[in-house]
């Protein structure tokens, strides 16, 4: 589903790269969580999945397609197919639960009939039944990050990124909103997890990819955050 293969990135005016000859394949349905310091390049990777940046050298596959070959107008409906939650949960704050998630299928064109069916499903989905009329500020931060969560995957994406979503989360809070990843990831969708939480992905005991410096330095099945001896 997504495919890296020997990908470097250094930023212009940046002497040091972002990512260091990276190669790393997710399978589709797959949950990993990529870990390592702050700066060690995990948004990099998200941002060139999104094909928001480009590598200077090596190739990228998402979802089959060659990132190099894909043209720009061809950009949006790869992204389409992507969704993303991020740890500023990032609602619109004059529109209710259910129009935030509405809103993200009327900009594709989806009909009315079509978003009335699936809208308040989702909404249920992420554990938000009851709540489709509040406001974003009448929401506690677990409550608007699954709204951004239900968001993300109104339209069924291929793959979810999440960068840094239990962030602004308290601990016990952020259980449930690894629930709701995981049932999304049981819907068949790949989930790729740009995380700080040791305790979570402890708890999780999904694949862990760590970087440092820009560099693959653990790929693990059923880790856990720190090296595991
Ligand atoms: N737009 C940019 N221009 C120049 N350098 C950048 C840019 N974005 C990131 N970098 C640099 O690339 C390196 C990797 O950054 P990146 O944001 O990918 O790390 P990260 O692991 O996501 O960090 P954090 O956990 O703090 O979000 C860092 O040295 C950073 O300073």
């Amino acid at each position: 589903m997504i495919h890296f293969d020997n990908v470097t990135k250094v930023y212009a005016n940046q002497n040091r790269p972002a990512l260091d000859h990276v190669s790393v394949d997710v399978d589709k349905g797959e949950f990993v969580f990529l870990v390592g310091p702050s700066g060690s390049g995990k948004s990099t990777f998200l941002r060139l999945v999104l094909k928001e940046e480009r590598p200077n050298s090596g190739s990228i596959h998402v979802a089959g397609k060659d990132l190099a070959k894909l043209s720009n107008f061809k950009v949006p409906h790869l992204r389409r197919r992507i969704g993303c939650v991020f740890q500023d949960f990032r609602l619109l704050p004059n529109k209710n639960v259910y129009e935030n998630v509405a809103f993200a299928l009327e900009v594709i064109g989806k009909p009315r009939r079509f978003i009335r069916k699936v809208v308040p499903e989702v909404i249920e989905l992420v554990g938000l039944e009851g709540k489709a009329h509040r406001m974003p500020e009448e929401l506690s931060g677990g409550e608007q990050q699954r709204v951004a969560m239900a968001r993300a995957f109104v339209n069924r994406p291929m793959i979810l990124l999440a960068d840094e979503p239990t962030g602004n989360i308290d601990p016990a809070t952020s259980i449930g909103i690894m629930k709701v990843l995981d049932r999304i990831n049981r819907t068949g969708t790949t989930v790729l997890m740009a995380t700080h939480d040791a305790a979570i992905v402890d708890s999780m005991r999904k694949r862990v990819v760590e970087l440092e410096d820009g560099k693959i330095v653990r790929d693990q099945s059923r880790g856990v955050y720190g090296q595991a001896y």
